[in-house]
């Protein structure tokens, strides 16, 4: 089957940055796939370059098996991108700015106007059909990049941060949404920096640090290899930890808090009825356990450690960003921001 997304030893060189350096990802057909990474990881410059408003520098980059520069039309045609930034003609009804969008990639117009119609209900904003995008609320606003990101009935939707600075409302709307599009086939691929939304929804994620891929893998399987904690109730507790053979090799500490036996280790829950087989053991009554899961967060964190915080909402937009604000022509130098 060929992949939604298949890049080798991409690059992009800004003057004086070197934005991604050597990034090489198969994003499987059908897959609900996450791009992790802290501000300035390079997760947008990646986006950009799939979409053709950035010129990649080196490697190879296919979409459904055409290069997004040599089969660019077919490449474009197959993404519906709801991008970071909202860059939106505002002067036009948002049901005309769908009709132009559809228009621009060849659907006939009485198609466009039935299309138009149906995502906005979809996203649920048909009431706001003909009104402009400046008027939109701001939640409105990302329904909209949604409905224009869907108007081409996209193979693979791309989503920059879908859900920065929405209301938990609609956050869940939009996770509801984008995993009905997903079941229907969809591949989906999400950056996001709220990581707890790549665990729950991904089924495949990747951690980009400063241009490069440090991990790729499933939430669960990246979970496994950070710590878990497990705290055991002692009754009878020692004067100081015991040292631990159990959990072949996966126990990384033992500390004792007063009468809590605090074991660190990865895959907690398989290493925890060794520990406690082994206390029962060595004649130690256990009172209570509990077990605290390593976060993808935590994960992540550990992951990119010496880079730029997890941000929240308000990250650095990229608005002074000269290739995010103009449209370029595939073919040229770069440019960004038109959503074509
Ligand atoms: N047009 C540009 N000219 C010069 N440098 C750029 C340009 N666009 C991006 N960069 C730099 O390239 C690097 C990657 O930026 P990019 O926007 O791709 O990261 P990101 O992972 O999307 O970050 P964020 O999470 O903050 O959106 C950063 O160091 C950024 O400053």
């Amino acid at each position: 089957m060929t992949a939604a997304i298949e890049v080798r030893d991409l690059r992009k060189r800004y003057e004086g940055v070197q934005a991604l350096d050597g990034v090489s990802l198969t994003v499987p057909e059908g897959s609900f796939f996450g791009l992790l990474g802290p501000n300035g990881a390079g997760k947008t410059t990646f986006i950009s370059i799939l979409v053709g408003l950035v010129r990649k520098s080196g490697g190879t980059a296919e979409v459904f098996g055409y290069d997004v520069e040599d089969d660019y039309r077919e490449a474009r045609d197959a993404i519906g991108l709801a991008p970071q930034e909202f860059n939106v003609d505002r002067f036009f009804p948002i049901r005309e700015v769908l009709e132009h969008k559809a228009g621009y990639h060849g659907i006939p117009a009485d198609e466009a106007r039935e299309r138009a119609d149906e995502v906005l209900k979809r996203v649920g904003i048909y009431e706001k059909r003909d009104t402009r995008f400046d008027w939109l609320s701001g939640g409105m606003k990302r329904r909209f990049v949604l409905a224009r990101a869907l108007i081409t009935e996209p193979d693979l939707l791309i989503l920059d941060e879908p859900t920065a600075g929405v209301d938990v409302q609609l956050r869940h709307d939009l996770w509801d949404l984008i995993t009905e599009l997903n079941d229907g086939g969809t591949t989906i691929l999400l950056t996001t920096h709220y990581i707890e939304e790549a665990e729950r929804l991904c089924d495949e994620v990747a951690i980009l640090d400063s241009g490069r891929i440090v991990a790729v893998d499933s939430p669960e399987d990246l979970m496994d290899r950070g710590a878990d904690r497990i705290e055991i109730q002692l009754r009878n507790p020692p004067a100081e930890a015991p040292t631990l053979t159990a959990g072949e090799g996966n126990v990384e500490n033992v500390e004792l808090d007063g009468n809590r036996l605090v074991v660190t280790a990865r895959q907690g829950g398989l290493v925890a009825p060794d520990v406690v087989r082994e206390l029962d053991r060595e004649g130690f009554e256990i009172v209570d356990l509990e077990i605290s899961r390593t976060s993808l967060e935590e994960v992540f964190v550990e992951m990119t450690r010496g880079q730029e915080t997890v941000g929240g909402e308000d990250e650095d937009s990229g608005e002074d960003d000269p290739e995010k604000a103009t449209a370029a022509a595939p073919g040229t130098s770069g440019g960004a921001g038109g959503d074509r």
